[in-house]
């Protein structure tokens, strides 16, 4: 980055709008947010009477940096002092629910005094502040350095972080919140027959006067969809919700928002069209670089999160099933298994002897088998395991599957270099 200021006259002390990465070699660095407003005081020459100064600066942004949704708060000192760590958690809506439910379900129950309450902890996890937040802010909290985790729908990530290199997706896939960024056209009129996007902007309506008028809550990720398709007469405009009203009520020809079961398209007689759908989604476990880098003890915080996340998204739609069957032999019991049925296990089935009593000799006639079933396959692995002697079937829920270290947690040590 470049900052180049210079003083010249002006009627009034101005504010001044920044929005930049700051390199913090540069003394004047600690003067500016690293993004937002910033107040000069140049106040002595004011006293004296003399007339005030304005601070002209020329920026060079590079491309990357958030511009439209960037945060307004300064990074520098106060992320240095801050020794809590800090994770950000969507405080309303569907996720939150969602989120608060996964953590428990991963024996890191949040533990919230009262419901009005913006602050919380989770026992388990030394040292650790929760802060419930609107999930835009949860991001630009993450690029502000004011959190250094967060849990959000990929959406927001992609929208309010706009391909920041600071933000590292942790998880991709926490399982719940999951829709897709859609383009919904009406299924009446002059789009009747329109059914891609190469049609849609191939269309004689739109023009530099009337352009196609698309509403939506995402206009970073509308811009470059715009860009990326070539729909040159289209404008965005913005509203808080119920987008899919607007084509009827005549607002707009076109929104882009989220879907999930496809109903409210449905309903409001709206349509998605091929080359339509933006980005999939569902939560994420997202960091700021910076933060697992520099801050004491969030990279131990991430690690143990990211294990308990992946050992129970592993197990949740899992069984443990556990029967008894007659044999010679564990191996025979195993190529039983092996051979006729379609189950496994996780590496291979766990065999066990049985030992049985009757003469007061321990003697073994059965073996218990273990095995890790899906859950829609349970009532054939049942049937399976009955047609090759198994009896005494035995099916428990599971909670955790640790297996070696998670690929997702090499990833991300790869990412951070270390
Ligand atoms: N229909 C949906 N099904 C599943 N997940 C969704 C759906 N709509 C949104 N989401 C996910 O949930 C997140 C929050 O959506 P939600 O509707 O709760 O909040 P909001 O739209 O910001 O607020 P509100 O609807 O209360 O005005 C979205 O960013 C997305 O990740
Ligand atoms: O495909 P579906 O399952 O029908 O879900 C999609 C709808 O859900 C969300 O709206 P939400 O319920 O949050 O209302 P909002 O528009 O007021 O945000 C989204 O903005 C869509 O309108
Ligand atoms: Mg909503």
């Amino acid at each position: 980055m470049q900052l180049l200021a210079s003083l010249t006259k002006c009627s009034t002390l101005g504010l001044i709008q920044i929005s930049t990465e700051l390199n913090i070699n540069n003394p004047l660095a600690s003067l500016f947010p690293r993004s937002g407003t910033a107040r000069l005081q140049l106040s002595s020459n004011q006293k004296e009477g003399g007339t005030p100064y304005k601070l002209r600066c020329q920026v060079t942004v590079p491309t990357a940096v958030p511009q439209p949704h960037a945060p307004s708060g300064g990074r520098s000192n106060q992320f240095a002092d801050r020794k809590v760590i800090r994770l950000a958690l969507p405080s309303k809506g569907r996720m939150a629910e969602g989120t608060i439910n996964l953590l428990k379900e991963c024996q890191l129950s949040v533990h919230k005094p009262n419901p009005r309450q913006y602050t919380a902890d989770i026992p388990e996890l030394d040292n650790l502040e929760v802060w419930f937040q609107r999930e835009s802010d949860v991001v630009r909290k993450l690029l502000s350095g004011d959190v250094d985790l967060g849990i959000v729908g990929y959406d927001i990530v992609a929208e309010y972080g706009q391909d920041d290199g600071d933000l590292i997706i942790i998880h991709d896939a926490l399982g719940f919140g999951e829709c897709h960024l859609s383009l919904g056209i009406p299924t009446y009129g002059i789009f009747e027959n329109v059914s891609s996007v190469a049609e849609l902007a191939a269309m004689p309506q739109w023009t530099a006067d009337h352009p196609l008028r698309i509403v939506t809550g995402f206009t970073y990720l509308g811009n470059r969809f715009l860009k990326n398709k070539g729909l040159k007469h289209a404008q965005l405009s913005t509203a808080d919700g119920a987008l899919e009203a607007a084509p009827a009520m005549g607002t707009a020809d076109a929104i882009l928002d989220l879907v999930s079961s496809g109903t409210t398209l449905k309903e409001n007689n709206l349509k998605e069209i091929d080359g339509g759908r933006l980005i999939s989604s569902q939560a994420v476990f997202v960091a700021s670089k910076r933060a697992l880098l520099e801050r004491k003890g969030v990279l131990d915080i991430a690690h143990e999160m990211l294990e308990r996340l992946e050992a129970h998204l592993r197990a949740r739609n899992q069984f443990l099933v556990t029967g008894n069957m007659r044999g010679d032999s564990p191996a025979e019991i195993a190529e039983r298994i092996l051979t006729k049925t379609h189950f496994p296990g996780l590496q291979g089935p766990t065999i066990s002897p049985v030992y049985t009593s009757k003469t007061g000799i321990a003697k073994v006639d059965y073996y218990a088998v273990a095995l890790c079933i899906r859950k829609n396959d349970l009532y054939d692995a049942v049937r399976e395991l009955r047609a090759i002697g198994g009896s005494g079937v035995l099916v428990s829920p599971l909670t955790y599957i640790f297996e070696e270290e998670p690929r997702r947690w090499r990833e991300l040590l790869q990412n951070l270099e270390l």
